[in-house]
């Protein structure tokens, strides 16, 4: 087994700070690759809005998306710290925030989604059903999430945890991964009813079957990395490259240290669409 499989993903959110500042951004993705130029054109063409977010302390992407024509709008995972840049930029823009979805139940940050419903009225917290969190609606498998002439499909991708989603867009063209597939690595399985064995059937089964062009758009990104595609996961992922038997081995050998916000996060997160604050 080699050694670099074994390493963790590097997690420097210094250098991921560093990257947005030289791009002058505030907030917005640590890099800007041509592909996620284009993708923002064609998403502008097809009358979708999007926008990738990021939040440097824990490295976290919140994606906005909207139609044009309705200005009905989601948002997928967002972070308590980011939550008032969210509402602002949804204001600025003229949307109507429909839904703040959580990809599962975060366990290193505290979701954005209550503040939002406060800041936002008439928002609705989305989780899945079996995260164990409240939320105004809880989701499985095969229910959508609908925002003007758009909607995103419910995939069940446990492994990370039981109440993982993958959030794929109407026409295949983005899956919203949450901490099931990250580029070039995956979430961690050693807590929150973490499975290595479930975590690879997820991803083979379910992630690797959507069309080889669907951009995989991760919760986290922890060197620079924006946007990935399934084909580009599929080759050059180097843990789901990996035998089942293999992939098992490297995942309960990370020896990973606990996230600094667990033990306050995973209880808040607990009641993400519900709390006041
Ligand atoms: N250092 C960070 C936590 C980093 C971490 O554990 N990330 C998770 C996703 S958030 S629970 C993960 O699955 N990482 C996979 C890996 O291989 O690194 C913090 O303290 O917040």
């Amino acid at each position: 087994m080699s050694a670099s499989l074994l390493a963790p993903l590097r997690t420097l959110p210094v250098r991921a700070i560093g990257v947005a500042a030289r791009l002058g951004g505030s907030g917005g993705a640590p890099a800007c690759t041509g592909l996620r130029t284009y993708c923002q054109r064609m998403s502008q063409l097809s009358g979708l809005v999007f926008r990738q977010l990021f939040e440097p302390v824990s490295c976290t992407y919140t994606y906005l998306l909207a139609d044009v024509k309705t200005k009905e709008a989601v948002l997928i995972d967002p972070v308590l710290e980011t939550a008032e840049r969210d509402a602002q930029l949804v204001k600025e823009l003229g949307l109507k925030l429909k839904y703040a979805a959580n990809t599962h139940c975060h366990a290193d940050h505290i979701t954005g989604t209550g503040l939002l419903k406060k800041m936002l009225p008439g928002c609705k917290s989305i989780i899945s059903k079996h995260s164990g969190a409240k939320a105004d609606i809880t989701i499985d498998e095969g229910d959508t999430i609908k925002f003007g002439k758009f909607y995103l499909d419910s995939l069940s991708t446990p492994g990370h945890t039981d109440g993982c989603l993958t959030f794929v867009l109407n026409d295949k063209s983005m899956a919203f991964t949450g901490d099931a597939l990250l580029i070039r690595g995956c979430g961690r399985t050693d807590f929150q009813q973490g499975s290595p064995n479930k975590l690879y059937q997820s991803i083979h089964q379910k992630i690797f079957t959507l069309p080889g062009e669907c951009l995989v758009y991760p919760a986290h990104d922890y060197t620079g990395s924006t946007v990935s595609t399934v084909d580009e996961e599929k080759r050059l992922n180097p843990r789901l490259i990996l035998k089942e038997k293999e992939f098992v081995y490297v995942m309960n050998n990370l020896n990973l240290p606990k996230p600094d916000q667990i033990d306050f996060a995973v209880p808040a997160n607990l009641m993400c669409g519900v709390q006041d604050k």
